[in-house]
């Protein structure tokens, strides 16, 4: 730790930069796990941004972590849901013994997550309704000593440690429903502002400190926002994280103030290329384990490879979420797509893994094929999707030279003209998703 690199001032947090390993990476696993996992309900309405923040999507929302406001606001289907379940008099606190994590295996999560080629994770540590996934000194409301009785958080980063990977925590910061927990039924300044008091800043920089101290984590992925009454102090709390994890990175969910890197969720926030930025989703409408969300309803495969190409090649990084059922166990087809999407990162990942934004913009073609590029030094890669089964001619006016195909099972002939390059790739199967090829030298 060097206490003196970053003082508490904006100028000397401001000189950090973005480390080569968050530029690298590419690819993560977001991980939404808590009480929440034990009623894993939700309706399935709409992806974030799709509709208006307003009491529709509050009466009707598709994020299972938030039952506890959407029986909150008093009506909906997650309402009707707990009343004919559970009934008036079950609280949420009373999920909570049920909540017992008795499969739990933190190394065979670690283990699937470094199959499914991720290189980082992160992890809810305390989500709104402000139930800690680790021991904190400051609360008694943590899994230390209620439902697993386990440091989640711990055990997960030495395992997600030991597996290689760099170890994120995320933290609600501005919304506690255990310290202000009217319902919430639009996005506006309640949603914002939604732990108002000098107690809860004083609580929630506490609890920042002592997450950086106790796990000093690669990432510090901040929500919704952070308490104006502790906005001063956001500089020492960001000195002291840099100063103790000097390639530490955070997220632009601190008012806005200052960030390493932007953060779209579904279709909700911008992506600016020329900012290293993250999309962060679920496989289905929610993060939160929820049982309405079977295979049929999550991300299929080639959509969900291509958007991991398609975020690579704009400058972003994928955080992928899973939504673990409450016994520890992941749901069979989110395993499913994991490691599918590792086994294609084995074969293709050359392009994605350790390489920067190209000056080529994505392309979206006439003939319905899409084509995606990044670089390594002087090295180009490209990736195809919207091929069809058999054989296929692509065009590719701005490569002059012969390439190679990262796949070795494809059969590909190449015509270099002064129209530029054409592939035939004679046996395309759709179960290998994205084509990713090599152009040496052609940046
Ligand atoms: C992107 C992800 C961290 C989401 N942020 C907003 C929350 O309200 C939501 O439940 C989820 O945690």
């Amino acid at each position: 730790m060097n206490e003196t690199r970053y003082t508490g001032t904006w100028e000397s947090v401001k000189q950090h930069t973005v480390p080569a390993w968050y530029e690298d990476c590419k690819f993560g696993i977001f991980i939404h796990w808590g009480i929440y996992s034990v009623p894993a309900f939700a309706p399935r309405t709409w992806e974030l941004g799709e509709v208006d923040s307003d009491e529709q999507w509050f009466c009707n929302n598709p994020y299972a972590e938030w039952y506890y406001n959407s029986v909150n606001v008093g009506r909906g289907p997650t309402y009707e849901h707990h009343m004919n379940t559970y009934g008036r008099e079950f609280r949420y606190e009373d999920f909570i013994p049920m909540w017992k994590a008795e499969n739990w295996n933190p190394g065979e999560w670690a283990e699937l997550f470094q199959k499914a080629g991720a290189q980082y994770v992160v992890l809810t540590t305390k989500h709104h309704d402000g139930f800690c996934l680790y021991p904190s000194e400051h609360t008694k409301f943590h899994a230390g000593r209620m439902g697993p009785c386990r440091d989640i958080t711990g055990d997960l980063t030495e395992a997600v440690r030991g597996a290689g990977l760099k170890m994120g925590l995320y933290y609600s910061g501005l919304i506690d429903w255990q310290f202000a927990n009217d319902p919430i039924f639009v996005e506006g300044e309640n949603f914002s502002n939604a732990c108002p008091t000098f107690e809860y800043a004083d609580y929630s920089y506490k609890q920042m400190k002592e997450l950086v101290d106790k796990y000093r984590p690669s990432v510090l992925w901040n929500d919704i926002g952070w308490p104006k009454q502790s906005e001063h102090a956001m500089p020492y709390l960001l000195a002291h994280y840099y100063n103790t994890v000097e390639d530490g990175v955070v997220n632009d969910r601190f008012n806005g103030l200052y960030h390493d890197f932007l953060t779209k969720e579904y279709q909700y926030g911008k992506a600016d290329r020329t900012q290293k930025w993250e999309m962060c989703r679920g496989m289905g409408l929610s993060f939160g384990y929820n049982e309405n969300e079977g295979d049929d309803q999550l991300i299929s495969l080639p959509k969900l490879i291509r958007l991991l190409v398609a975020t690579v090649a704009d400058n972003g990084n994928l955080l992928l979420n899973i939504g673990p059922k409450a016994d520890g166990t992941i749901p069979t087809e989110q395993v499913k797509r994991l490691l599918t999407l590792g086994r294609w990162l084995q074969v293709n990942g050359k392009g994605i893994y350790g390489t920067r934004c190209s000056k080529r913009l994505s392309e979206h073609r006439a003939d319905g094929t899409q084509v995606y590029y990044t670089r390594k030094g002087r090295d180009l890669y490209f990736y195809i999707d919207g091929l069809k089964e058999g054989c296929n001619v692509v065009s590719l006016p701005g490569l002059h030279r012969t390439v190679t195909a990262l796949n070795p099972a494809l059969e590909v002939e190449q015509d270099v003209s002064e129209n530029g390059l054409r592939l035939t790739v004679k046996n395309y199967r759709s179960d290998l998703y994205l084509l990713g090829f090599e152009a040496a030298g052609q940046e």
